[in-house]
C-alpha cells in the first residue's frame, strides 16, 4: 500500500534529481525536456520501491556511461578540407549492447544526442529484446551534398568510430539524414579497417548484404500498428479516418503508406520547407519518387497533382483538420498552440513516430481532452525492434521473408502497447500510456542495474 508519505519521499528525490541535473545542464535544453518528462512520471515507482532510491538508480541512469566526442575531416567536391563534429553517447548497457541511430543534421549537438540516447534506454527496453540505449551522430548537413561527398564524410566517421562500437558492443543504426546509402558507407569502412566482415555491426543495411527485410517500413508502420490498438479501446480503426502526417522520410512515408492500406485518407505530409494539402488523399508513388528518388522538396508534388495545395511553413501543418495526426519528423514540433488548434478540429488520436515530437505543454493539453496518445518511446519502438531482428538473423546467418519480419514487428507493437497499458494501470495511472511506456521500460533496466551491482 502507498502512503502519501512514500509519494512525498519519492517527489522530493525525483526533484533532488532534476535539480542538480538542471545546474549541470542548462545549456541542454533538450536533453533536460527529455528527462524531466521520463524521470517525474516514475514517481509511483519510487514511492512503491524505496530500495531503488538507496541504489540512486535515477542519478544513475541519468549519467550515461560514455560520451564520445570527435573531429571529422573530410575534404569536399572542389578540394577544400571541412569539419564537422561528431557524437556517440553509450547512454545503458545493462540489458544489453548499445543500440541506437546516427543523425547526420546540422543541428545535431550533445543535448539532442543525449535526449535521443536517453529515450533509446526505456524504448529499447520496452520492445522485449536485449539492446541497451545510444544514440550518435554528426552536425554534417547532407543536403545539397553529391554521392562522393557523403561518402568521404562517412568513411571519415566511421574511421573515428569503429574504435568504440561492434556486433557486441555498440550497433548503430540510421536516423534522420542516415539512411541506406549512408548505412552501405558507413558499413563498408568499417569492415576495410577491421579487415573482415561482420554484418551485426551496423543495422538498417541493404537486405542484399544483410540488412533485414521490412526494416525500412518497420517505424513507420509500427507507428500505425500502436495506434491501431489504442483505437481498438474507443472500438474504432484507421478505415475511414482523415489522417496528417508530418514530414516525408523513412517513418513519415511509411507510416502514410501502411495508414492508407488500413482504410485511412491522408490528407497531407511535409518537408522542413513547407506541406501539401491534398483533400483527395495523399498519391504515396509521387512523394516516394520525390523523396527516395529524386531528393526534391515536397512542394513538386503540385506540379504532378494540381489539385492539391502547398504552404510554405511546415509547421502550420496541424491547421489541417483531421481524426489521427501522426507527427514523423523531428523534435518539439508540436507546441501549445499546434495542440491546441489539434483539439479545437476535432483529432481523437495522435501518435508520435518521431522522437519527443510534442513538447511537454502540448502533451498536457492532450491529457486535459482526453485524446488517445501514444508516446514516441513506445509508438515508434518498431524501427530497432526490427533492427534488433536484423542483428538476430545476422547472428544466425539467416534471413527471414518480409512476411515473417512484419508478423513479428506487429506481434512486438502489440506486445509494447498491452505492457504499457498494464503498468500504466498497475501504478494507478489507468490509460495514461506515457507513464505506462515509462515505468515499463525502466522497471526491466532498473532491476538490470540492481542485479548487475554498482557500476
Ligand atoms: N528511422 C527510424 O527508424 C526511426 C526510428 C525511431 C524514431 N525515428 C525518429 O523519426 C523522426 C524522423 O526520422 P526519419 O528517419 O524519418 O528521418 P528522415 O531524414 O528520413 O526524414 C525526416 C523528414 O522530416 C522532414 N523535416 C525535418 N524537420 C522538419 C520540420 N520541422 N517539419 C516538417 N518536416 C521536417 C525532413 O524534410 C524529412 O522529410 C526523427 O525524430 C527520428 O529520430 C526514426
Amino acid at each position: 500500500m502507498v502512503t502519501v508519505n512514500n509519494d512525498q519521499i519519492a517527489i522530493e528525490y525525483i526533484d533532488g534529481v532534476y535539480n542538480k541535473l538542471q545546474q549541470s545542464h542548462s545549456h541542454e535544453p533538450e536533453f533536460l525536456q527529455a528527462v524531466k518528462e521520463i524521470i517525474y512520471s516514475l514517481k509511483p515507482v519510487f514511492a512503491q520501491r524505496p530500495e531503488y532510491m538507496k541504489m540512486s538508480l535515477l542519478e544513475r541512469i541519468v549519467e550515461p556511461e560514455r560520451v564520445v566526442k570527435f573531429r571529422v575531416a573530410w575534404q569536399d567536391d572542389s578540394g577544400k578540407v571541412q569539419v564537422n563534429r561528431g557524437f556517440r553517447v553509450q547512454y545503458s548497457s545493462a540489458i544489453g549492447p548499445y543500440k541506437g541511430g546516427l543523425r547526420f543534421h546540422p543541428s545535431v549537438n550533445e543535448s539532442i544526442v543525449k535526449f535521443l540516447g536517453f529515450e533509446q534506454i526505456f524504448k529499447n527496453s520496452l520492445t522485449g529484446q536485449p539492446i541497451g540505449g545510444a544514440k550518435g551522430g554528426s552536425d554534417f548537413d547532407p543536403k545539397g551534398k553529391s554521392d562522393s561527398e557523403i561518402m568521404r564524410f562517412c568513411q571519415a566517421f566511421m574511421t573515428e568510430l569503429h574504435k568504440y562500437i561492434g556486433p557486441h558492443e555498440d550497433v548503430p543504426a540510421g536516423d534522420i539524414g542516415v539512411g541506406a546509402r549512408e548505412i552501405g558507407f558507413l558499413f563498408g569502412q568499417y569492415n576495410r579497417i577491421k579487415a573482415a566482415y561482420q554484418p551485426g555491426v551496423i543495422t538498417g543495411k541493404l537486405p542484399r548484404f544483410g540488412g533485414s527485410l521490412a526494416r525500412k517500413e518497420a517505424t513507420g508502420y509500427g507507428t500505425v500498428y500502436f495506434v491501431q490498438e489504442m483505437l481498438k479501446e474507443i472500438n474504432e480503426s484507421f478505415e475511414g479516418q482523415t489522417v496528417v502526417v508530418s514530414g516525408s522520410g523513412n517513418v513519415s512515408t511509411y507510416a502514410i503508406e501502411k495508414a492508407q492500406q488500413l482504410g485511412a485518407t491522408v490528407v497531407a505530409c511535409s518537408d522542413s520547407n513547407g506541406f501539401i494539402y491534398d483533400p483527395q488523399g495523399i498519391n504515396l508513388d509521387t512523394v516516394k519518387d520525390i523523396k527516395e528518388v529524386r531528393a526534391a522538396r515536397i512542394k513538386e508534388y503540385i506540379d504532378v497533382h494540381p489539385h492539391a495545395t502547398y504552404t510554405e511553413n511546415c509547421n502550420k501543418i496541424w491547421t489541417v483538420k483531421c481524426d489521427i495526426a501522426l507527427p514523423c519528423a523531428t523534435q518539439n514540433e508540436i507546441d501549445e498552440q499546434s495542440a491546441q488548434l489539434l483539439i479545437t478540429n476535432g483529432v481523437k488520436a495522435i501518435g508520435e513516430g518521431a522522437n519527443m515530437p510534442s513538447t511537454l505543454e502540448a502533451i498536457n493539453i492532450y491529457f486535459k481532452n482526453n485524446v488517445l496518445f501514444a508516446p514516441a518511446k513506445a509508438a515508434n519502438a518498431g524501427g530497432v525492434a526490427v533492427s534488433a531482428l536484423e542483428m538476430a538473423q545476422n547472428s544466425m546467418r539467416l534471413f527471414w521473408s518480409f512476411e515473417e519480419v512484419d508478423e513479428k514487428l506487429q506481434e512486438i507493437m502489440i506486445n509494447i502497447y498491452n505492457n504499457s497499458r498494464e503498468a500504466a494501470k498497475e501504478f494507478g495511472h489507468e490509460n495514461n500510456l506515457l507513464i505506462g511506456a515509462n515505468i515499463a521500460g525502466f522497471i526491466k533496466v532498473a532491476d538490470a542495474m540492481i542485479a548487475q551491482g554498482v557500476i
